[in-house]
C-alpha cells in the first residue's frame, strides 16, 4: 500500500435495483485537491458520503484513509438555526468558553474576514443570506482538525465576485492538504488546482 494514495477498488452501491456505483475505482494523492466531477445525478455525494464514513458500500474496499480526521461541506447548510454564525464554526472544534482563547478568537474573526462576514460573528444564522449561510457551512468544516475534507459543491448559490474570494481562501486553507472536491464546474475545479476524475464510468464498468 502506498502510503501517500487513497486507494478506492471496485465499490459497488445500489439504492435496491438502482446501481449508483457500479465498481468504482480510483486514487487519490493525498496532500493534493483532487475533484470528482460527473453528470446530475451520477452518484457523487453517494461516494463522497461512502468515503466519509456516513453510508457503506456494498462492497469494494477503500485504503489508505484509516487514521485521517474527516470534515464535510455538505450540499446543505446544516447549520444550528438559532446560534450564531460564529457558534456555528465552533460547533466542531475543541473550544473554552467563546472569547476565553483569544487566539480562537482572532482566527475565527480572521477565516470570516477572508470570506467576507466581518461583523457576522455573533448574529443568528437564521438572519443571514444563502450565500451568507453557505459560507458559514463552509468555514465549519474547514475551520477545524482534519486531514482530509470533502466538500460537495460547497460554492454553489455563490455570486461570482464572492465566490473568487471565497475559493481563493478555500484554496489557502486546502494547501498541502487532502481534499475530494465535488463540482459540475470544470472552472470551479481549475481555480482549485484540483486533479480532476470522472465518475461517469458505470456502463463501460457494466460491460
Ligand atoms: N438514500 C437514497 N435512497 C435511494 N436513492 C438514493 C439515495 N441517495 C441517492 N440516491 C439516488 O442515487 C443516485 C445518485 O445520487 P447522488 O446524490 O449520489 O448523485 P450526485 O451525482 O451527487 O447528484 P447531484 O450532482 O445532482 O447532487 C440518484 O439517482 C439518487 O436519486
Amino acid at each position: 500500500m502506498d502510503n501517500g494514495k487513497i486507494k478506492i477498488s471496485r465499490l459497488f452501491k445500489s439504492y435496491g435495483t438502482h446501481m449508483v456505483l457500479a465498481g468504482f475505482s480510483a486514487e487519490f494523492e493525498k496532500g493534493k485537491t483532487t475533484c470528482v466531477m460527473a453528470p446530475s445525478g451520477a452518484g457523487k455525494t453517494t461516494l463522497l458520503r461512502i468515503l466519509a464514513g456516513l453510508e457503506e458500500a456494498d462492497s469494494g474496499s477503500i485504503e489508505g484513509m484509516e487514521e485521517m480526521k474527516k470534515s464535510m461541506v455538505f450540499q446543505e447548510d446544516r447549520l444550528c438555526e438559532n446560534l450564531s454564525a460564529s457558534a456555528n464554526i465552533r460547533l466542531v472544534r475543541q473550544k473554552k468558553p467563546w472569547g476565553r482563547d483569544r487566539e480562537e478568537v482572532r482566527q475565527i474573526r480572521e477565516a470570516m474576514t477572508a470570506a467576507g462576514l466581518s461583523g457576522c460573528e455573533d448574529q443568528p444564522v437564521r438572519e443571514l443570506s444563502g450565500g451568507m449561510r453557505r459560507r458559514v457551512a463552509l468555514l465549519r468544516a474547514l475551520c477545524c482538525d482534519w486531514d482530509i475534507l470533502f466538500l460537495d459543491e460547497p460554492f454553489k448559490g455563490l455570486d461570482e465576485e464572492t465566490k473568487k474570494q471565497v475559493m481563493d481562501y478555500t484554496k489557502e486553507m486546502c494547501t498541502g492538504k487532502t481534499v475530494i472536491f465535488v463540482t459540475h464546474d470544470s472552472k470551479e475545479a481549475a481555480q482549485m488546482g484540483a486533479v480532476c476524475i470522472s465518475l461517469d464510468h458505470k456502463e463501460e464498468e457494466r460491460q
